[in-house]
């Protein structure tokens, strides 16, 4: 299995878009729609009910994950989505936010979100089977201060992510991405499940033995797979694989 550094799958990402001329949509689409199977086939693992928080960020991360959301409803899920930040950049985060909330996920403020062992909304004692991170992917630089809201979010999720199970796509946000190894003075999340996209990048040499680690977005044409040897172990028509 290869795994990529930030700057390889930066580089990665931009042949998608320039040489192989697929579209933002087309990829957070199918993205998207994976990262729903994944956590489909997590909670038959687990059990529980069928409740999720999406908290997604300002990239093409957080994009992935309102596509997931919406998917998810349609799969039968209460899923409440939170954009913790909108790019001034974004010109489909409108388009997916109104899609995710016209297929029945509920929009909540980061600010109605209170964060402990668990996170539950403002007034409410109830938690959700499954927390989502789709913050930062792996244009996320871990030289950079958090400035608002990450600066409470993060810390907050990194915090839940020790008692409820917290699957985060691609990246654990926060971690550094071409590292084995964090940094053991931040806090930082601990993922029950991470959702690789394409291939896995450095930072997942370093999860814990208990992750469920799932590899999926299944769209990297042949010569790149071959060019880079992307060797996904796929099984038929599948969608994702879990590697651990
Ligand atoms: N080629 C691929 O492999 C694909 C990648 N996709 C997704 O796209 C992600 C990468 O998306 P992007 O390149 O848009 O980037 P991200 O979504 O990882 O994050 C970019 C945002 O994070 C901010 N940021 C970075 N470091 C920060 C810090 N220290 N503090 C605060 N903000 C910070 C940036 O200003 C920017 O707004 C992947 O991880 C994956 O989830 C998918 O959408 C589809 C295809």
């Amino acid at each position: 299995m290869r795994y990529l550094s930030g700057k390889e799958a930066y580089d990665l990402d931009q042949q998608l878009f320039s040489t192989f001329q697929y579209s933002v949509v087309q990829l957070v689409e199918l993205a998207g729609l994976s990262v729903a199977l994944c956590i489909n086939d997590v909670l038959a693992r687990i059990g529980g009910d069928k409740t999720a928080l999406v908290l997604c960020g300002p990239g093409n991360n957080g994009a992935d994950g309102i596509v997931a959301a919406r998917h998810l409803a349609l799969h039968g899920w209460e899923v409440d989505l939170c954009i913790t930040k909108k790019s001034s950049k974004s010109d489909i985060a409108d388009s997916l936010i109104a899609q995710a909330v016209s297929c029945g996920a509920h929009l909540v403020d980061l600010d109605s979100l209170v964060f402990g062992d668990s996170i539950s909304k403002e007034g409410s004692s109830l938690s959700y089977n499954i927390i989502v991170d789709s913050i930062f992917g792996f244009s996320f630089d871990s030289s950079r201060p958090l400035r608002a809201p990450f600066d409470l979010c993060l810390p907050g999720l990194a915090k839940a992510s020790k008692s409820s199970h917290v699957v985060c796509v691609d990246i654990p946000s926060g971690w550094n991405v071409s590292s084995e190894k964090q940094d053991p003075d931040k806090e930082l999340i601990v993922p029950s499940t991470l959702i690789s996209l394409t291939t896995p990048k450095t930072c997942a040499l370093g999860l814990p033995k208990s992750t469920f680690h799932y590899v999926s977005g299944r769209f990297i044409p042949i010569e790149l797979i071959k060019r880079l040897e992307i060797d996904i172990p796929y099984e038929g028509a599948d969608l994702f694989v879990k590697i651990q």
